[in-house]
């Protein structure tokens, strides 16, 4: 053996085994079957009509279900097959007679068929498939083939029919329920919806795919009024939309010249959180369905649109359920986008009662979507509404002298603060508020004070300063263990607040937000983008207002005689943790007993002093 130069071999094929993958494990659904059938009856429409100079001008495809036989019949007015292509295509697996056909035909478009295996899939829900056929070759002979497995099959004569073929189908027992024409009529329906050829269930008057889909040029949609087009897409768009019914339909793409895609977005009604995600693309490759979950190709900000779109670049993979991620997929991707951004900016301009429907369901999804693309931002700047203490308002009703406030959370002592200030807060622990107003203000103008950061602290709260010794004793009197800082603020009547880092605290709530999986990815990204910045070590800080009487007041008796200041000390401390108490969501009860016993105490301890005043 040894020494043996190297011998080339031949690969063995287990034709059953390959089979088996093929015809069972290569389709999500047995419903694929049907359509592949469909799909080859057109592909051979399209070939007679080629090929066959008195093809037939009215062609058509007729699917009969017989419940009680449990049999389907898919028949075409096609080319029918020969002796010879029933053996070299039919037959043999991978090789079909489209594929050759349509390099450089005119009607590649409507061409379907490309891998040569669809026909496999019918003995996924067939125990036997007849193909009873006669070609337009030679119109005065029939042929009979046979199978029940796709392996072993039988070819025999038999009498001339109509040109075409029929592909009889004997179900399997446990796909009995598809030899329904109501079964039938709906699984096509919305496989086929795109098809020219008219297909037939049954003996019915009218095929299931009477309308041609609106963006084909071939119905008298020219001369048609915009209002009667608006309808007729609408239409079309809630044969579609499984879950909303459509607010408006944009068409792809957004301006006329483009080719590749076509088809039409729309916006769900149906109120939706900010991150919630009901994207759904129908993508059509040469009229069939082939993924009717394609939301990847949408924006991942249009978490409120659907749509159907029909392309001939695209490249479907072998099962055609799913779509190569290609070049042409990303081109796909990007006219969608952009026809979804001027769609949305001519609903603006011409259908003010749409728009303003849109801007109510979707509010929070398009201060999202403004943040993800320059022209949104433009179109939606002074649109959406941010929520805010004084309820959802524009970003231009929030800005007061020049300012817009923003929190970072709820409750604090910030809120009780501008409630006495009477000046708005934007909910900046909401859904994409605080980095909309980022870019609100910079395009705008104006200041965003950022309550709770250190540069928003900075502009509320005038710092100064006070010897250190004085430092010390505030914060052994007041503090636990908050940062003391001497300032002036506004309302006066406020003598000292506490203000947490609330940016550490956004940071810590929606970092452990990141864990959660029902978040979508686009809300994820803002939130990274956004706390990745965040030093979360910050303390919070302790600000003393010497703008207010009764603190100056405890200063001055301080600087005289620190032991007669404690009594009032410990009163404000106390005030400070019920305060404090009051806002936290922790619920540190004992912190609320605590401070109710110092102010009882105090209270005492103040009552001789202040008796002594009331007698002078
Ligand atoms: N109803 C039909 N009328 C005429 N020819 C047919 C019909 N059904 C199948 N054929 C022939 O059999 C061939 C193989 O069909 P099959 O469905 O396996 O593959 P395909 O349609 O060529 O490609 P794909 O796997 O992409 O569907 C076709 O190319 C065609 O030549």
């Amino acid at each position: 053996m040894e020494g043996n130069p190297a011998q080339l071999r031949t690969a063995g094929v287990d034709l059953g085994g390959l089979m088996t993958v093929l015809g069972q494990h290569l389709y999500s659904t047995p419903l694929v079957a049907l359509r592949e059938l469909v799909q080859n009856a057109n592909d051979s429409i399209v070939r007679r009509r080629l090929e066959d100079p008195a093809a037939p001008t009215a062609p058509r495809i007729t699917v009969v279900g017989d419940i009680s036989a449990r049999t389907v019949r898919v028949i075409d007015t096609g080319t029918g097959l020969t002796e010879s292509e029933i053996h070299t295509y039919l037959a043999t697996v991978g090789v079909g007679y489209t594929r050759g056909l349509r390099q450089g035909q005119a009607a590649s478009e409507e061409l379907i068929g490309m891998f040569g295996l669809g026909f496999l899939s019918a003995f996924v829900i067939a125990e036997r498939v007849t193909v009873t056929t006669t070609s337009f070759q030679q119109p005065d002979r029939g042929w009979r083939y046979q199978s029940s497995n796709g392996e072993q099959y039988s070819l025999a004569a038999a009498p001339a029919r109509e040109i075409g073929t029929v592909v009889e189908l004997a179900l399997r027992e446990e796909h009995a329920r598809l030899a329904g024409e109501d079964y039938l009529a709906r699984v096509l329906g919305r496989y086929c919806a795109l098809l020219r050829v008219p297909i037939y269930i049954g003996d019915a008057a009218e095929p299931l795919n009477p309308e041609p889909p609106p963006w084909r040029g071939d119905s008298d949609s020219v001369s048609e009024h915009p209002v009667q087009a608006r309808k007729r897409q609408l239409r079309f768009a809630s044969r579609f939309e499984q879950q909303f019914e459509p607010i408006c339909a944009m068409p792809v793409p957004a301006l006329a010249g483009e080719s590749d895609p076509r088809g039409l977005l729309w916006v769900q009604d149906g109120g939706t959180y900010g991150n919630s995600d009901n994207r759904n693309l129908s993508v059509f490759v040469r009229g069939m369905l082939l993924d009717d979950d394609a939301r990847d190709l949408l924006p991942g900000w249009a978490g409120f649109v659907g749509g159907v779109i029909e392309s001939s670049r695209l490249m479907p993979t072998a099962s055609r359920e799913d779509l190569q991620r290609n070049e042409a997929y990303r081109s796909a991707q990007h006219a969608i986008a952009e026809s979804l951004i001027g769609g949305l900016a001519a609903v603006a301009r011409e259908q003010p009662e749409a728009w303003r429907r849109i801007l109510n369901r979707h509010n929070e999804a398009l201060l999202g979507a403004a943040l993800c693309d320059a022209r949104l931002f433009e179109l939606l700047a002074e649109e959406v509404r941010v929520p805010s203490s004084h309820g959802d308002l524009r970003a231009s009703a929030l800005r007061r002298e020049g300012a817009i406030h923003v929190g970072l959370s709820t409750g604090g002592f910030e809120d009780m603060l501008f409630r006495m200030l009477g000046v708005p807060v934007a909910r900046g622990d909401r859904y994409a508020v605080l980095p909309f107003l980022r870019q609100w203000v910079q395009r705008h103008g104006g200041r965003l004070i950022e309550i709770g950061t250190e540069q928003g602290n900075r502009q509320l709260f005038t710092e100064l300063g006070l010897p250190d010794a004085e430092l010390d004793w505030l914060r052994e009197t007041l503090a636990d263990g908050e940062k003391v800082v001497p300032a002036r603020f506004a309302p006066a009547e406020l003598p000292l607040m506490v203000v947490p880092d609330r940016e550490a605290e956004l940071k810590r709530r929606l970092e452990s937000d990141e864990a959660d999986k029902r978040i979508s990815m686009t809300a994820l990204r803002l939130v990274r983008g956004f706390t990745a910045g965040i030093d979360g070590s910050a303390q919070a800080r302790l600000y003393v207002n010497l703008d207010n009487p009764a603190m100056r007041a405890l200063l001055a008796t301080m600087r005289a005689d620190r032991a007669a200041a404690e009594p009032a000390a410990r009163l404000l401390k106390a005030i400070k943790q019920l305060m404090e108490t009051h806002n936290d969501a922790d619920g540190h009860g004992h912190r609320l007993n605590g401070a109710l016993a110092a102010i009882g105490d105090s209270v005492l301890r103040l009552l001789p002093a202040a008796a002594g005043q009331a007698g002078d």
